[in-house]
């Protein structure tokens, strides 16, 4: 599949704080690519360099066969990019914000196409301040994409929306993709890379430490855990077991994150018959994207 854009050991250093460190992916045509990582983990500056914004201080971009910081005005007939919604004058009102970013592009733009699509009439006259989180995300959006970009970045795209809209926006993120877009978008929520992605980098303190399919790397033995119930197995006794990396308790629910699966129940089982306790409802459940993070994490501060 054609690959459109190409990033290689690429770095970047604010003073003193590295923020990117030798980061290296592909992202090929008609993908929903998901760069996701904690606060401050670096996705918004591999982001802004891939967008041309910012300049890299090491390493390669290709997007479109283009040199993001060095080719600007092309790459930007052929990409769109959500801006923060403060970046939006107050006062205007949506059809005004339409207009004026329309005339941006000398080619064809999809206005009406838009409008419809994200359901936007209703409020083309009211001023960008009087809408919604949601809402001024959806004009956000049409604004990167009315000259009907080739690859569109979004920038935590539904950041601050209730969970309604989001699941509205990943909807209108997929159709965007079905038009025949190239997604690339920065998330913190596990939940929407899971949902949305079709492959996720995951970053953190800079450096790239996974990259693959949302499910793919679910798949991974360090992503799956164990659960059972139980009213008298001693809690404290759980992060001593071999394999174990961590524990949650909800009411008699336990939650048993470990390296090795195998070694752990054994000695759960083993431990449990011992001390005749009970263990109800066992079984290996596959965590979500959310886990495996927190997982990475504490394995980073334990070093
Ligand atoms: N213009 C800047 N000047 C100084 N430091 C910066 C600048 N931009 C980013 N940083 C620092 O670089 C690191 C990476 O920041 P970046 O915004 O890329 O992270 P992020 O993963 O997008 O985080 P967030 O989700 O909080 O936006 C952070 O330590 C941040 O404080």
């Amino acid at each position: 599949m054609e690959v459109v854009i190409k990033v290689d050991r690429l770095t970047k250093s604010f003073g003193k704080v590295q923020a990117v460190k030798g980061v290296s992916f592909s992202v090929k045509k008609g993908e929903i690519f998901g760069i996701i990582g904690p606060n401050g983990a670096g996705k918004t500056t591999t982001l802004e360099m891939i967008e041309g914004i910012l300049k890299p201080d090491s390493g390669t971009i290709d997007v479109l066969g283009l040199t993001p910081n060095k080719e600007l005005q092309q790459l930007n007939q052929r990409i769109g990019v959500q801006f923060q919604a403060t970046s939006i004058q107050k006062k205007m009102k949506v059809k005004e914000a339409l207009d004026l970013f329309a005339a941006f592009y000398p080619g064809k733009v999809m206005k009406q196409q838009l409008v419809e699509m994200l359901g936007l009439e209703e409020k083309m006259n009211v001023r960008f301040e009087d809408l919604s989180g949601g809402w001024k995300q959806r004009v956000t959006l049409a604004l990167a994409t009315l000259h009907q970009p080739e690859i569109i970045f979004l920038d935590e795209p539904s950041m601050g929306l209730d969970p309604h809209a989001r699941r509205e926006m990943w909807t209108l993120i997929r159709r965007l993709r079905e038009k025949g877009s190239t997604i690339v978008l920065t998330t913190h929520y596990m939940e929407e890379a899971e949902q949305l992605c079709d492959r996720v980098a995951m970053i953190y303190s800079g450096e790239l430490k996974a990259m693959d399919r949302p499910s793919a790397l679910l798949e991974q033995s360090g992503a799956m855990l164990i659960t059972f119930q139980s009213d008298d197995f001693p809690y404290v006794k759980l992060p001593t077991m071999p394999g174990v990396v961590k524990v949650e308790k909800e009411e008699d629910t336990f939650k048993v994150y470990s390296d090795d699966l195998q070694l752990t129940s054994y000695h759960l089982f083993t431990y449990g018959h011992q001390e005749n306790l009970s263990l109800n409802h066992f079984q290996f459940t596959k965590g979500t994207l959310e886990d495996l993070f927190v997982q990475y994490l504490e394995k980073e501060e334990a070093k």
